[in-house]
């Protein structure tokens, strides 16, 4: 697609929100047509970007894709959204349910839907080293610890669940371990322990426009895709 691809950002208003709106400006490849928050906007238009509450989004413009960070209660009416106007989704709202997943699946058949725990490329290959690991290290025990500010609300988070994942892909069952603390932005280590010695593998992010931009560029790639499920690998690795 030449045109710059037209965006969605849903849950605008939270700490992720900002982050795309902020570094979305910055990218000729990329036009932010709404911002859609829960609650009411206090100004209706804000660097040259419309505002929305949720309840007000029957009335956004036509968009290309939807950049969904916010909650799962708020998940279902964007993917609703998305398919209502045969628009593309990449999300990653995490603490979502088996229904909402398998909702995905089904949104997958209609429009070109991405949902990820980590747009963040190190946690990527993280999960293949997990897997490679879990599967070398038969019989050993799998510890998954994350550590994140004090207002994330979901414990263990997406990306522990998703590195957990790759751990029984492997062939070892993990168990999980949340820290909520300060300004933490998302640190993950995965620790396998096995006699007599101990491997780690830990990714830190330090700061959440890596998420971000990962979303972005992730955006730019499923615009114009045909319907389907994809996932980080597909369009980034
Ligand atoms: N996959 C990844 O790489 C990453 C995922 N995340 C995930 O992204 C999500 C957002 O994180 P963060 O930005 O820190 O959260 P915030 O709490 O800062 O922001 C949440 C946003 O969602 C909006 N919102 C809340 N409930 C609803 C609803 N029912 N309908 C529509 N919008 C709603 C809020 O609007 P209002 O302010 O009006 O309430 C706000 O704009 C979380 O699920 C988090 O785990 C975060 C970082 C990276
Ligand atoms: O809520 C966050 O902040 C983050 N959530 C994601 C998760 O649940 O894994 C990704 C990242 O760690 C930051």
């Amino acid at each position: 697609m030449n045109e710059p691809a037209r965006i969605l950002i849903h849950g605008a208003s939270g700490r992720m929100g900002q982050a795309l709106l902020r570094l979305a400006a910055g990218r000729d490849d990329l036009r932010v047509v709404a911002a859609v928050s829960r609650s009411k906007p206090t100004q209706r238009v804000i660097d040259g970007v419309p505002q929305f509450a949720v309840a007000e989004a029957h009335g956004v413009p036509a968009f290309d894709v939807a950049v969904d960070f916010s909650l799962p209660d708020g998940f279902e009416a964007v993917l609703a959204m998305c398919q209502e106007r045969g628009a593309g989704l990449v999300s990653g709202t995490t603490g979502l349910d088996e229904r909402q997943q398998r909702a995905i699946d089904l949104a997958g058949e209609r429009v070109p839907v991405l949902w990820a725990a980590n747009f963040s490329l190190g946690v990527a290959v993280l999960g293949d080293l997990v897997q490679r690991a879990a599967a070398a290290l038969h019989g050993w025990d799998c510890d998954i610890v994350e550590s994140h500010h004090v207002h994330k609300k979901d414990a263990p988070s997406g990306t522990a669940l998703a590195l957990g994942s790759r751990a029984e892909q492997g062939g070892l069952r993990p168990r999980y371990a949340s820290l909520r603390a300060g300004d933490i932005v998302g640190e993950h280590t995965v620790q396998l322990t096995g006699p007599g010695e101990r491997l780690e593998l830990v990714h830190r992010a330090t700061d959440r426009d890596v998420f971000a931009r990962g979303a972005l560029l992730a955006a730019k790639r499923l615009a114009g895709r045909p319907p389907g499920r994809y996932r980080v690998a597909d369009l980034f690795l």
